[in-house]
């Protein structure tokens, strides 16, 4: 019989224990470096930086949930561009979104103006143009959808299958830290390389930073793998076995983080706000993202119409805490351009339409009512919107809110 394979919140907690005691969890091997019988029987492990088995186990719970032939743990999302971007060549040209993280914009920026690489950004929803763009010469593309912090959507299999055809060698990067392996699957999309801030969904507790890459062609693996054994960027295994833990509950996590996500963004959006979340049918892409993805996500941003009413709603919440980050079992609140966007220089944000007023929500687990009351005691202290004497909400334009 075939080997079963499972659906993947199955998948998340399933363990079939090789352990010598069959532990039912994975054991933590805190071990840098591994004996050997003899100079002859030499086993699979010799050194941590080269594979440790805490760390062999995560990987391969990863490439079963990320539909992958392997995957490789280093130590944030960060470090997962920076073992990707070794794989090119001094000078070759890539093209990447023009919403992609801030971190990720400042190490392209940065490789940019070094001489590095030649980095071109382009609006990722206009599929057409940037299929105009992809040459012969192009020989990466770097993609997120949705994008953090402006929630645009792009269409990864038209973008993709156009850049095969261009050029077969050409590797196409998703960063799926959006929407996590629960939401989407983005291999089979067809693009080469998917990778991961696992410091967010993945782990879910904010008490490790980490990061995935996962890719299905052995070759590819192969040169990956050379990459992060030669720079030593592999996870250490304790955070490997906090990330293991985590994980087991991604599924129940991910799907209460976005139903209490739905609710406040139909709060917001009944209040009146310009609200992006792809769950909303009045997203722009809201069909696209449907279409490739299986749900929303909990992350939305909305904005206000002035910075410093934004900043008041900010400071004024008790429940979500001023934080960067996302994904974790707590609600978070923040205003990307001083914050997890501030590497963009503010000429490039206004370029790029990121509005400065903008307030990023990310959902947690807790209850939805008192996160809506905790939004509401907010956004009443602002002023953003007022009670009348039936106890009814109205938004600074008078729009009553359909609550
Ligand atoms: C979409 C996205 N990708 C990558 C990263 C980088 O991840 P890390 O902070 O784990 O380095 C972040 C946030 O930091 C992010 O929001
Ligand atoms: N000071 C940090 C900001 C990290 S932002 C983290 C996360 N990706 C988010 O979007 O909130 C930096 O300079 O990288």
């Amino acid at each position: 019989m075939a080997p079963k394979s499972y659906k993947i919140e199955t998948e998340l907690v399933f363990l079939k224990s090789t352990d010598q005691h069959n532990a039912s969890v994975p054991p933590l091997y805190q071990s840098a470096t591994f004996k050997q019988n003899s100079l002859s029987d030499m086993g699979e492990y010799d050194y941590t930086r080269s594979g440790n088995p805490t760390r062999t186990f995560l990987q391969n719970k990863m490439a079963a949930i990320m539909k992958a032939t392997q995957t490789f743990a280093v130590t944030s999302g960060m470090g997962c561009l920076d073992v990707i971007v070794r794989l090119l060549q001094p000078g070759d040209e890539v093209i990447a979104g023009d919403d992609l993280y801030g971190g990720t914009h400042r190490l392209l920026t940065y490789l940019n103006s070094k001489g590095d690489l030649k980095v071109h950004h382009y609006d990722t929803t206009n599929t057409e143009l940037l299929k105009s763009k992809i040459t012969k010469n192009t020989k990466m593309i770097f993609l997120e959808s949705p994008t953090n912090p402006l929630i645009k959507v792009c269409d990864v299999k038209a973008i993709t299958d156009h850049a095969h055809a261009v050029n077969p060698d050409l590797l196409v990067v998703f960063d799926n830290t959006m929407m996590t392996p629960l939401l989407m699957t983005p291999l089979d999309l067809g693009v080469d390389i998917h990778y991961e801030s696992a410091t967010k969904y993945l782990n879910g507790h904010h008490d490790i930073m980490a990061g995935v890459i996962a890719a299905r062609d052995p070759k590819l693996a192969e040169r990956i793998y050379f990459v992060i054994n030669s720079t030593g960027c592999g996870l250490s295994p304790f955070d490997c076995w906090l990330l293991a833990r985590g994980l087991r509950t991604l599924a129940v996590r991910v799907e209460k983080q976005q139903q209490n996500c739905v609710k406040i963004s139909e709060f917001l959006h009944n209040l009146g706000f310009k609200v992006r979340y792809p769950g909303l049918k009045s997203h722009p892409q809201y069909e696209l993202h449907q279409s490739q993805c299986t749900g929303a996500g909990a992350v939305l941003s909305f904005e206000t119409g002035s910075i410093k009413l934004s900043e008041k709603i900010v400071e004024s919440t008790d429940i979500f805490g001023i934080a960067v980050s996302f994904g974790c079992v707590n609600s978070l609140i923040s205003m990307p351009c001083k914050m997890s966007h501030a590497s963009i220089d503010a000429k490039t944000r206004e370029e790029r339409d990121m509005p400065e007023d903008l307030i990023r929500l990310c959902i947690g687990i807790e209850d939805p009512e008192d996160l809506i009351q905790d939004l509401t005691k907010a956004l009443l202290k602002s002023g953003a919107v007022k009670l009348n004497d039936k106890d009814e909400l109205f938004n600074a334009t008078g729009v009553q809110a359909k609550l």
